[in-house]
């Protein structure tokens, strides 16, 4: 039994009732940069995926930082009050690629035949390749109160996300889309990070559900989260060349180690995931 609810998401069944799913993401990201398919998995696999991750845990690696939305440094010319000069806690636990078997829940939906191929239909991407990075193609986040992705607008320009289990409390996917489409838009901005805007939509996403997320314009956080109860999130990244790994500085800060991979393509391109 696939984990895939392949009767509504038919990704090994190319035809008409798969592109009628992929015409309403296409349209729902021509609207406003965000995806979600509801249940795209089944209860069976969402039990699996969260066991999966769950046994786990322990190997993920906590990185904290603080950072203002678009990952610069401060600058002291600037007014007190703008959006650059705001900065917040930011800290991740993210449960390498390399933890999860080829037999386990979340690569039997990765490698899924069709799915790379149905999502990057979706995306409208002509370039598109799964990372090469062993430990970075495929991840889980884990968060629990107190941690979390606060406001910032994504370096790259797509992101595919499985959610896996919430927490007790808090952690919505909050967006103001396409803030930025036309200049930085900085006193709307500051609006968002103040909670005074109304340009925010409120995403409650249940564990299944798969998003697909233009977060280049769109400026996002997850709210904060409460409880001991850890919200889990898969992670699944695309490139748009082959052969593409991190850098061993990003390896090191995201997980915690390097593999000798990451030394030997160093240089050959920048590293630009995850944030
Ligand atoms: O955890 C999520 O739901 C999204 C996190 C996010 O914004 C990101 O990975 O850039
Ligand atoms: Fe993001």
């Amino acid at each position: 039994m696939s984990h895939i609810d392949l009767a509504t998401y038919p990704v090994d069944r190319p035809g008409v009732a798969l592109d009628a799913v992929i015409d309403r993401v296409r349209a729902d990201l021509a609207h406003d940069g965000c995806a979600v398919l509801r249940g795209f998995l089944t209860a069976e696999g969402v039990t699996a995926l969260a066991a999966e991750a769950e046994g786990v845990r322990d190997r993920a690696h906590a990185s904290f930082s603080r950072t203002n939305a678009y990952f610069t440094k401060d600058d002291p010319s600037l007014p007190p009050d703008d959006p650059r000069r705001r900065f917040f806690d930011r800290s991740n636990a993210f449960i390498a690629a390399d933890n999860f078997r080829p037999d386990g829940a979340l690569r039997q939906i990765h490698d899924h035949p069709g799915f790379d191929a149905f999502i990057q239909s979706c995306l409208q991407e002509d370039a598109f390749y799964r990372y090469a990075d062993p430990l970075a193609d495929v991840i889980v986040n884990m968060a629990t109160e107190g941690n979390g992705f606060p406001w910032h607008f994504d370096t790259n320009n797509f992101t595919v996300t499985l959610a896996i289990q919430n927490a007790e409390g808090g952690g919505a996917f909050e967006y103001a889309a396409d803030i930025r489409r036309d200049g930085e838009n900085f006193a709307e901005v500051a609006r968002i990070l103040d909670g005074t805007s109304d340009r925010v939509t409120v995403l409650n996403l249940q564990p299944g559900d798969l998003q697909l997320f233009k977060g280049r314009y769109a400026l996002h956080r997850v709210a904060p989260l409460t409880g001991d109860v850890p919200r889990y999130v898969a992670i699944l990244s695309y490139v748009e060349a082959p052969d593409m790994v991190g850098s061993p500085e990003r390896a090191r800060q995201l997980y915690g180690r390097a593999l000798p991979i990451h030394f030997e393509r160093a240089g050959r391109r920048n590293d630009t995931f995850l944030d």
